[in-house]
């Protein structure tokens, strides 16, 4: 089977001839980095988490393409302002939305005629769309892939974590001490799995005052380095609450898009891209590594 060597899937031979599992294989060789978002629970912020990560890679010259794969409540077209469903292309090929020029996006929710019918899909079936979103889309060469899960550890993670084995996890969690038990489920997962772990971000960590610009800890602080060191693995940032980011994700216009903003939230994302770009580049020791030394 002759390989694509930079050239489109849809031309080479895989699209035509080869297998599944090759035209998969294939896809994914042309993504350099795989980030698969996940939390322990619900609310925490994932999918705000896996945009601005994406958003902020993409703006620093990074390709990126951002995969919803939220079967159930798919969330990212809404807050990044996307509508109508996805166009197939003449070879069948599935063209995903592109958000501006280093950005694509495809999510379940854009296949759908009707955006408010609940998704009821056994196991076998959610593998299957999410294999067939992966190698049936359109991505060309990405420098990182960011896929958001659903909250827990349920098919969607599992399937995505077998789908992509070379992908790492970043695992989102708020800075309450609560929040331990979901994370050290999640990092369970991902060594059951053999999911290698990028690190932890913590989101909603504080408020800035919008009239005095006084740190106001809402759900306490530190809670999340505190707990990546416990477990052993890196911890990649934290990002304040930020009411503009609730508004921004309702109008579906994230505020990074406000060249004027100078806010804390937007230099933590910033900063948070950075140390995302870092640990994938940096050699060395895995997440999975780090983690298996966790108890
Ligand atoms: N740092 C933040 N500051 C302010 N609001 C935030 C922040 N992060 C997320 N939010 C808001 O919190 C709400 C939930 O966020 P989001 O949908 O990203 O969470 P999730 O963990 O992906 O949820 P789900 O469990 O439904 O998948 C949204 O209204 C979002 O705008």
């Amino acid at each position: 089977m002759a390989s694509c060597e930079g050239k489109s899937c849809s031309t080479c031979e895989h699209r035509s001839k080869g297998t599944k599992d090759e035209l998969l294989e294939c896809k994914l060789s042309r993504i350099k980095h795989k980030i698969i978002v996940m939390s322990g629970k619900g609310g925490v912020g994932k999918s705000s988490v896996a945009v601005y990560i994406a958003l902020a890679l993409a703006k620093k010259g990074h390709r990126v393409g951002l995969m919803d794969i939220d079967l159930h409540g798919p969330s990212i077209p809404k807050m990044l302002g996307l509508h109508g469903l996805l166009r197939i292309s003449k070879d069948q090929e599935i063209l995903p939305h592109e958000y501006s020029p280093n950005l694509k996006v495809v999510s379940i929710e854009s296949m759908l005629e009707d955006t408010d019918s609940a998704v009821i899909w056994r196991g076998p079936l959610k593998h299957g769309v999410i294999q067939q979103f992966i190698s049936d889309c359109t991505w060309d060469d990405l420098d990182f892939l960011v896929v958001d899960c659903p909250p827990g550890t349920g098919d969607e993670p599992l399937s995505i974590a077998r789908i992509i084995p070379d992908a790492k996890a970043v695992i989102v969690t708020t800075p309450q001490e609560v929040a331990l038990a979901d994370v050290r489920k999640s990092i369970n997962f991902c060594k059951k799995v053999k999911l290698d772990i990028a690190g932890l971000v913590e989101n909603m960590a504080g408020l800035y005052c919008p009239h005095c610009n006084e740190f106001i800890p809402i759900f306490r602080t530190g809670g999340g380095e505190k707990t990546a060191e416990r477990m052993q693995i890196d911890f990649l940032g934290s990002l304040p609450f930020d009411p503009a980011v609730v508004v921004g994700g309702d109008q579906g216009r994230p505020i990074l898009e406000d060249a004027e903003s100078d806010s804390p939230f937007r230099k933590a994302v910033e900063a948070l891209a950075d140390a995302v770009v870092a640990r994938f580049e940096r050699n060395g020791a895995t997440g999975a590594e780090e983690s298996r030394a966790v108890h």
